[in-house]
């Protein structure tokens, strides 16, 4: 029984799903103290929050079984990824389902802006009337200028085309012929920050966009520009807005989200021109619905071990390269296994090479599963998502390289392994009809499928070697399942393997490796 704690409030239509399988006790509770969420999470198989939960280093240390982290909505800057991936818990975040109704939150906002709703309503609600005071400007000709022109800023971009305003976007990822299929004049940041009468940024929040509009940056803008952040709050330095409308520079600000959240009595609230929502950017009843049934399908997806797609700490893979890679993740895992147990010693430099048509793909994937294959071997707890981690932080080499060789297959996998003492390569194929097989090992040609319990024998190829191997497995009562032998040359070095139907005792091992003509035994499991 999967255990998913869930600490944001979540639409209960949405995780109907969860609520309903089988597999799955969801505990629900929402406003825990840090003690209360460290003490919960250590039981729990996946956990799913908003924004408000924070899944910090300090709370990932005491999460024993957690797989996965669902994030129902975009940003997961309330997670730490880092820490996460270190720890081979995969993060999935629900990015479409919030898109149409932030894009119409920062609309809505826009025209607030715009025609001083907020302000006049509160004046008119106090009993006054003041027509004058609040004449506003309309939308119809002017430049909304965005800055991240993703999910959000083209929807957005789409409203304001249809209210007749031209918009022109910065973001280092759009291509020409995109800003042109969304009507959308395409600039570099200053040309856009300097073109704009409202500007309105969309970015996530990174190292990069932190402070992206400061106060160098206001003094670029048109006077009485209006900027609105419905995206994260940092991207826009706070201070330098509160100066930039001090100054009359800006005309006025609308904002859903803040530094820090929430912001309390922020300075910014005592100027008119500023208005603000609580970060509602998502918090329509739709969004809500969509977020929490994609991240509950995900986390579902994931806790079963079946395909998903949202990882945000996992490279994404279009659906049809998945069904692809899909039947040769396990020949990859099985070959990364294997290479790992022939080889005594450290591991230094893994070589992956993939020849066939295999080779026109994204073979990323298939490399992430050989490593989780060789390092599970050496290291506890190793998985897709932390292998490259975990090789980078031991300093192992990873070569990743394709080859147009005619290796005799129509695919061909080859991994080699060094270490600190040896070098040895295993290379695999999917031959139809018998799923995977191991085709070569070092310069040896062998034909036996990765599975179960296998003995590899480096031997001399002398007459009797394969009698008295047999003669001390059946001694032990160790039944053989299929046997494989290789050599290059009459009386030069062969090797042996063999399926066995159980595993070897250290005795048994010992026994074997005492044998004449035995240069060495490996047990391999797979
Ligand atoms: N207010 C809310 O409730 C709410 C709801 C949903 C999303 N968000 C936030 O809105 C933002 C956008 O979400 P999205 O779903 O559109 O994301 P997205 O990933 O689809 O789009 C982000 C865009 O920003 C661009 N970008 C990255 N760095 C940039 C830079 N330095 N300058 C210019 N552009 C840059 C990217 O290329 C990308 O196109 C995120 O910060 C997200 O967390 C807020
Ligand atoms: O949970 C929320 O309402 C915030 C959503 C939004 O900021 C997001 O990043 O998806």
């Amino acid at each position: 029984m999967y255990r998913v704690l869930i600490t944001d409030p979540l639409s209960d239509l949405g995780i109907q799903k969860l609520l309903d399988a089988k597999d799955v006790e969801v505990i629900r509770k929402t406003d825990l103290t840090l003690e209360e969420l460290l003490l919960e999470i250590e039981s729990a198989d996946a956990l799913l929050v908003r924004s408000q939960t924070k899944v910090t280093a300090e709370v990932l240390e005491k999460a024993r079984r957690l797989k996965v982290i669902g994030r129902a909505g975009v940003g997961v800057d309330n997670i730490d990824v880092a820490t996460a991936t270190k720890k081979g818990i995969i993060v999935v975040n629900a990015p479409d389902g919030n898109t149409i109704s932030t894009a119409e939150h920062t609309f809505a906002m826009m025209i607030a802006l715009a025609r001083n709703i907020p302000q006049a309503y509160r004046s008119t609600i106090q009993g006054e009337w003041k027509r004058k005071e609040f004449v506003g400007i309309e939308l119809k000709g002017k430049t909304l200028s965005i800055i991240g022109l993703g999910r959000i800023g083209s929807e957005l971009a789409k409203r304001a085309k249809a209210f007749h305003m031209n918009v022109i976007a910065f973001d280092p990822y759009l291509s020409e012929d995109r800003a042109k299929k969304l009507g959308v004049q395409k600039a570099d940041f200053k040309e856009a920050i300097m073109s704009g009468d409202f500007i309105t940024v969309h970015t996530p929040l990174t190292k990069e966009t932190r402070h992206l509009i400061n106060r160098e940056v206001f003094e670029w803008m048109k006077p009485g520009v209006r900027i609105l952040n419905c995206a994260r709050g940092g991207i826009i330095d706070e201070d330098a807005l509160y100066e930039a409308i001090q100054s009359g520079k800006v005309a006025g600000a609308a904002l859903d989200v803040f530094e820090t959240e929430p912001p309390g009595h922020h300075p910014l609230f005592s100027l008119p021109q500023v208005i603000a929502t609580p970060h509602l950017g998502a918090s329509t009843i739709e969004a809500q619905e969509n977020v929490a049934i994609d991240v509950s399908e995900e986390v579902l997806h994931i806790l079963r071990n079946e395909p998903f797609k949202n990882a945000v700490n996992l490279p994404s893979i279009p659906a049809e390269l998945q069904s692809k890679l899909q039947p040769y993740q396990s020949l990859a895992e099985k070959l990364g296994q294997f290479a790992a147990q022939i080889v005594p010693g450290a591991l230094e430099t893994i070589t992956v090479t993939f020849a066939g048509e295999i080779a026109e793909w994204d073979i990323a994937p298939l490399t992430r599963m050989i490593l989780k294959g060789a390092l599970s071997c050496h290291l506890s707890d190793v998985n897709y998502v932390n292998a490259p981690h975990l090789a980078k932080q031991r300093g192992i080499q990873i070569i990743e390289q394709k080859s147009s060789k005619n290796y005799g297959f129509t695919q061909l996998i080859r991994v080699e392994i060094t270490t600190d003492q040896e070098q040895k390569s295993v290379s695999g194929t999917l031959l139809n009809g018998l799923g995977p097989r191991i085709t070569k090992i070092n310069q040896y040609s062998i034909d036996i499928s990765p599975e179960g319990h296998l003995l590899f024998i480096q031997h001399k190829d002398q007459p009797g070697t394969i009698g008295r191997v047999g003669t001390v497995l059946g001694n032990y009562g160790i039944n053989i399942a299929t046997m494989q032998v290789g050599r290059k040359e009459i009386g030069g070095q062969a090797i042996m393997l063999l399926h066995i139907d159980k595993g070897l005792t250290a005795d048994i091992l010992h026994t074997l490796k005492q044998l004449d003509g035995i240069d060495s035994v490996t047990e391999i499991v797979l």
